[in-house]
């Protein structure tokens, strides 16, 4: 793995990654950490992140009037969504990055800009 930094600029998925492994390693956590067990663990962290938005019906984009502490929640749970597929793909051998930008690739052909759509 090369160029992880942890500067002030943009937080990259090797750093995640590492972040993770290091985590699971100092704890000795490692034997825990099986696909089957993140897959769940994500999950379940994803259930945590739908509770936060359950019963407030439409949401504005921004979060307008949302109070500082609800946002801070708002991303704890995102991230720990986050560290969990990076240490999933991690384990399971898939590079994530790679991945996902061949997946927009794949998107950008299944979903051509059709002419009226340009402008927008
Ligand atoms: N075996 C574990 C347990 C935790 N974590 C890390 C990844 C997540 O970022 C976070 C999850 O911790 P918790 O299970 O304590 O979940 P929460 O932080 O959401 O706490 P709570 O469920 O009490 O709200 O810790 C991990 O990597 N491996």
């Amino acid at each position: 793995m090369s160029g992880v930094t942890e500067g002030e600029g943009s937080v990259s998925l090797d750093l995640l990654k590492k972040k993770m492994a290091d985590f699971a390693k100092e704890r000795n956590w490692e034997p825990f950490h099986t696909p089957r067990n993140l897959l769940l663990a994500m999950v379940g962290e994803v259930g945590e992140l739908s509770e936060i938005f359950q019963w407030k019906g439409e949401v504005p984009r921004g979060l307008p009037g949302w109070k500082n502490e609800e946002k801070e929640h708002l991303g704890e749970e995102l991230s720990d969504v986050l560290l969990y597929l990076v240490r999933l793909s991690d384990i399971c051998g898939i590079d994530l990055g790679k991945a996902a930008l061949r997946k927009v690739k794949l998107n950008a052909v299944k979903y051509p800009i059709l002419c009226n759509q340009k402008e927008f």
